[in-house]
């Protein structure tokens, strides 16, 4: 039945009768069910073995019988109408240079040459093509040639001659003869005048091949023929002849090398064809097809090779380029109908098939099992192979140029949408059947990256893609993967337009545009892929092709807000948190009026496209006034809502991602919108210096009549006193630090109390902290005022100064029996303490010594037991060093005591500053 089908369709073809040629008909007339009818042509079809005529009701032609009857080459497989079928074979007709495989593509440069040199007017210029043997000279010659008959620039009766000079070499007389021609008598043998090619060409066209074999004194005479147009027959010197004729010259030799200078000066134009090893596989594989085509024809039966004959075709490298090629096509195809079934409707080509030189025997007796399994191709395949790359061209094309006219105001954006999306169904047709394709592993890695990634992005975005859309796809970008070197020439032919393209896309289709980006990203990281702008944007259009049929666009939340960014930095928050791309944002200027809002708010409607509901987020305006002037489509509800923040954003994201209903959300919002509110008062602390010793709040005391003496009298800042045990104690927590802010603790030994800085009062003495009251009193003390305050403290901490206000005992005796003790405590402890630790020390235990005997020791020291117990040697020093001094004033140094000596022993580091120092600095 099948069969039938194809023998009632060819027999419709040969009559262009689509009244016949059409499921309908055929079913009536074999009294067979339409639907089995239309598989079966459709199978057809995706075989390549018909082409197809989008009409009601779809026609199907037999494209052998096209092909052969109109004798073209039918470069599509689909046609709108009937009127664009014959428009198609018309040009194919007459479009000699198209003719040409790789015209747009390797051959572009080479036909824009050929076509401008040969219609230069009034009779075109002589040419020259260079390119190693096979690559397509004489045929690119013959082409020139039909060329001018049908632009008419050479009439159809005249004629196109070859002269092949290199078939004269050894005969340079013969040559001459032939071309210039001879007089009766010029030579033996010449019995009558015989006019040469010049003449015989005249008005036509004459291709000197091999041009390199002409010597030097023909190529001089044919010099002074291509500038004067005269020329002399051999044999006769004496008559000048006369000629017009378009001069074509071939050679596969360097021109500069083997022709003369002043032959060369004479021809304007060198064209220089690529080798077949430089025409990519592209072109290849159409070039093979386009041979085997030859054959199937002549031989009448269909062709099918195996992968390994495929495998060599397009990988072998063919010295006579594809002249060799032909010659290998010819000779498999003479093989295998050598040894084929006469009767046979198939001719299958296997490796053995091919010419012994190309693969190698040895490892062909391997696979030759191994080959007569393999799936063979059919030649169709090829040809499918060959369209469906040309689709992803023509698919761009069709966008882009669509995209020139919306651009050029021909057409309006909707009409460009249209044209696209005709673009990409007839796009994903021409793939879904290519089987062959979907097989190779590199397609299959693609595939599921792509699903891997559509799958992450689509929940995201909310919007879902069909099995066959993502094969569509996944083709498209394999497709890159192949063909990137033609692809990337195409590409950057095209960039301005694409530019164009990506900019109304950025701003038309902005969210489908924005998705389209992320993925394109995501491709190009996982597949490795250079992908061009192009893809993105053809992404931008599917996205908005599964936006008609999906829901992707049913609820739109906007957000509108006055700032450069408020809007956008919402959105995006909101986006991100609820990582579901739910908002779109509307950037309002800061003066913008409710007017000036609503109209882009209507224009950013408009792009949106299809949708049911919009959730309109606003930071203020009257909500009645927006409402009233948005001219939304009919059909969708609008929801507004005004003063709107990150949370808010949140609550209604949250909501329209669970489907809730314009009401409950706004009504959930309105419920938590109800701020809270906390004051943080501010409270003034008087900032104080505190005077803390560890010889005692005496000392303190009398430290604090110093400082204040010291301090200029216009600081406003207090000086008191704290007890040195206490503040260890409670530390910060001290009711003392809620009331004032302490600048600095002045004192004997470091408290360490937490972000409040020390100041030792053996740095004021030995003057290394007058930096560090600078930056204490900077803020309370004019310039002058820190001098004098710098200047007073030099004069009242001098260590006599402070002996003597600290003490009521002789304090000259009492430092110098001080000194001796401390200098046998180092010597005992064989160590050397730093300077203001020494003077540290000094007026520490001078306090000391004074309030023992005053009876008002320190009896608590932190740890002390443990301190007792851990240091019994260093108490046995200081007990033994200090005995004098004990004697003397008839004291006894507690343990206690001499724990905090034991303190500025431990801390004893030469000028290092203490870390609450540093925190404050
Ligand atoms: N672009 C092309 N498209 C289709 N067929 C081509 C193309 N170029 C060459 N061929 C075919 O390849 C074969 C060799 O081409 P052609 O004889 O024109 O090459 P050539 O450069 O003139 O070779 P030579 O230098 O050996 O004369 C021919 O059968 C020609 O039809």
């Amino acid at each position: 039945m099948k069969e039938q089908i194809w023998e009632i369709v060819r027999q419709a073809t040969g009559k262009l009768d689509d009244k016949a040629a059409n499921a309908v008909a055929i079913s009536q007339r074999m009294n067979a069910s339409r639907n089995v009818v239309s598989q079966y042509l459709n199978e057809y079809y995706s075989d390549g073995l018909l082409v197809k005529i989008n009409t009601r009701p779809v026609v199907f032609f037999d494209r052998q019988v096209l092909e052969e009857h109109f004798a073209v080459n039918l470069e599509q497989s689909e046609y709108t109408s009937l009127h664009d079928l014959h428009e198609d074979i018309e040009n194919s007709r007459n479009h000699d240079f198209e003719n040409l495989i790789g015209y747009d593509e390797s051959l572009s440069t080479v036909v824009n040459q050929c076509r401008a040199t040969i219609s230069y007017p009034p009779d075109g210029l002589p040419l020259l093509l260079y390119g190693p043997t096979g690559t397509g000279k004489s045929l690119i010659a013959q082409t020139m040639y039909e060329y001018c008959v049908h632009q008419g620039l050479v009439a159809e009766d005249k004629q196109f001659l070859i002269l092949n000079c290199s078939e004269y070499a050894n005969n340079p007389e013969l040559l001459a003869a032939n071309l210039f021609g001879y007089k009766k008598g010029a030579f033996t043998g010449a019995d009558k005048d015989h006019p040469g090619l010049l003449k015989l060409a005249e008005g036509g066209v004459l291709f000197l091949d091999e041009v390199h074999a002409l010597k030097a004194d023909c190529q001089e005479k044919l010099f002074l023929y291509m500038d004067k147009g005269i020329y002399h027959m051999v044999g006769d010197n004496e008559r000048w002849h006369h000629s017009h004729v378009r001069l074509l010259f071939a050679t596969t030799e360097d021109p500069q090398k083997v022709l003369l200078k002043t032959l060369l000066r004479r021809i304007p134009m060198i064209v220089t064809l690529p080798s077949l090893q430089e025409r990519g596989v592209h072109e290849r594989i159409q070039l093979i097809y386009h041979l085997f085509k030859k054959e199937q024809k002549r031989l009448g039966k269909r062709i099918e090779f195996s992968n390994i004959v495929y495998n060599a075709l397009v990988s072998t490298i063919f010295p006579g380029n594809i002249g060799d090629l032909k010659n290998c096509v010819q000779a498999s195809c003479i093989n295998a109908y050598y040894n084929s079934d006469p009767q046979g409707s198939i001719l299958q080509i296997h490796a053995y098939h091919l010419p012994g030189n190309l693969i190698d025997m040895e490892e062909l007796q391997k696979q030759k099992g191994l080959d007569n399994q393999a799936a063979m191709i059919p030649l169709e395949d090829l040809r499918k192979y060959i369209n469906h790359d040309r689709g992803q061209v023509h698919l761009n094309n069709t966008v882009l140029d669509a995209h020139d006219r919306f651009h050029k105001t021909e057409i309006s954006f909707a009409d460009f949408l249209d044209q696209s999306f005709q673009a990409l169904t007839s796009y994903n047709d021409n793939i879904i059947y290519q089987k062959h394709v979907k097989q190779s592993s590199g397609f299959t890695y693609i595939q599921s990256m792509l699903q891997h990634i559509f799958t992450i992005v689509s929940d995201r975005y909310g919007f879902k893609i069909s099995n066959n859309d993502l094969l569509t796809f996944a083709t498209y970008i394999h497709d890159y993967t192949r063909y990137n070197y033609e692809l990337r020439n195409y590409y950057e032919s095209r960039r301005e337009a694409i530019e164009q393209l990506r900019d109304d896309l950025n701003e038309h289709l902005h969210r489908e545009y924005l998705i389209a980006t992320e993925l394109a990203e995501n491709i190009r990281a996982n597949a490795d892929v250079d992908l061009d702008e192009m893809a993105t944007d053809v992404l931008t259009l599917y996205l908005k092709k599964f936006n008609r049929v999906t829901d992707m666009n049913k609820r739109i939340g906007i957000i509108v807000a006055h700032g450069y960014s408020t809007a956008s930095s919402i959105a995006d928050a909101a986006n991100r948190l609820l990582d579901q791309y739910l908002f779109d944002a509307l950037d309002m200027p800061l003066q913008a009026s409710t007017q000036e809002i609503v109209a882009q708010l209507n224009e950013h409607l408009h792009k949106i496209g299809n949708y049911e509901e919009i959730v309109l987020l606003v930071d203020m305006g009257s909500l009645e006034e927006i409402h009233k002037q948005i001219t939304s489509q009919a059909y969708a509800n609008i929801g507004i809502i005004n003063n709107v923040t990150i949370k808010m954003a949140l609550e209604v994201g949250n909501g329209i991602r669970l489907g809730e209903s314009l009401e409950a959300i706004f009504t959930k919002v309105e419920q938590a919108a109800l701020p809270t509110h906390h004051i943080i008062h501010y409270h003034h602390k008087d900032p104080v210096i505190l005077c803390s010793c560890a010889s005692g709040l005496g000392t303190a005391e009398r430290l604090k009549s110093i400082l204040e003496e010291s301090i200029p009298k216009s600081l406003t800042v207090k000086i008191l006193t704290y007890d040195y045990n206490e503040l260890i104690e409670k530390q910060l927590n001290a009711s003392f630090f809620d009331q004032y802010e302490v600048i600095c603790i002045v004192g004997t030994l470091n408290p360490n109390l937490n972000d409040v800085p020390f100041l030792p009062i053996e740095d004021l003495i030995i003057n290394v902290s007058l930096d560090k009251l600078h930056h204490y009193f900077k803020d309370y003390l004019s310039i002058d005022e820190m001098k004098t305050f710098k200047t007073n403290i030099l004069k009242n901490f001098s260590l006599t100064n402070i002996m003597n206000s600290l003490t009521i005992l002789n304090p000259t005796k009492l430092l110098e029996q001080v000194a001796t003790a401390i200098d046998e405590l180092q010597q005992m402890l064989d160590t050397s303490f730093s300077n203001n630790t020494c003077v540290g020390m000094y007026v520490h235990v001078c306090c000391l010594i004074e309030r023992l005997v005053m009876h008002q020791e320190i009896d608590t020291y932190p740890h002390q037991e443990t301190f007792i117990v851990k240091h019994q040697d260093f108490i046995h020093c200081v007990k033994q060093t200090f005995h004098a001094i004990e004697a003397y004033y008839r004291i006894d140094i507690t343990p206690s005591e001499i724990g905090f000596l034991y303190d500025y022993v431990e801390n004893d580091h030469p000028g290092v500053i203490t870390e609450s120092e540093e925190n404050t600095l």
